[in-house]
């Protein structure tokens, strides 16, 4: 019978699953970098807990559908190898359609979070 792995060993292997996907995926790495810049923003203006609770939320929606989507191109790059095949593409294009669907909620998050702060700030700075 298999060995039952421990939560070390598992969260182990979902770290080697982030770290893999931050080494090799071009758009993971500039999410996280958009991400990084979000929390910046956010600590910067001091948004309110509400609002940082939003950010959260779609940074962790955001990195889990590209993780998701990393997950179904390996799958189907391992199951269809070299060969075009209209169900590759299918599942290829849902998941990406995923991040960006995950990606517009979160530009959409960014701009109700950021804007009336920004606004104010232009305000006091004399630039509106
Ligand atoms: N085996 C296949 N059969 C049919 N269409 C495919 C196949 N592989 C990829 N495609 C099409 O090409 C598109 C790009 O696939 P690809 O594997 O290059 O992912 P990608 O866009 O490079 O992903 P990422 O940039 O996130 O790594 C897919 O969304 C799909 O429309």
């Amino acid at each position: 019978m298999e060995k039952r792995r421990t939560w070390r060993e598992v969260f182990q292997n979902a770290w080697d699953g982030v770290l893999a996907t931050a080494s090799t995926e071009r758009n993971f790495k500039v999410h996280l970098a958009l991400c990084a810049a979000v929390l910046l923003l956010g600590a910067l203006l001091q948004v309110s807990r509400l609002d940082w609770g939003l950010l959260c939320m779609a940074i962790g929606l955001v990195l889990s559908a590209e993780l998701m989507n990393t997950a179904v191109e390996a799958a189907v790059n391992l199951t269809v190898g070299e060969r075009i095949h209209p169900m590759a593409k299918k599942a290829k294009d849902a998941a990406a359609g995923a991040v960006l669907a995950s990606a517009l909620f979160a530009a959409v998050i960014g701009l109700i979070v950021f804007i009336p702060p920004l606004l104010r700030l232009a305000k006091d700075w004399g630039w509106l």
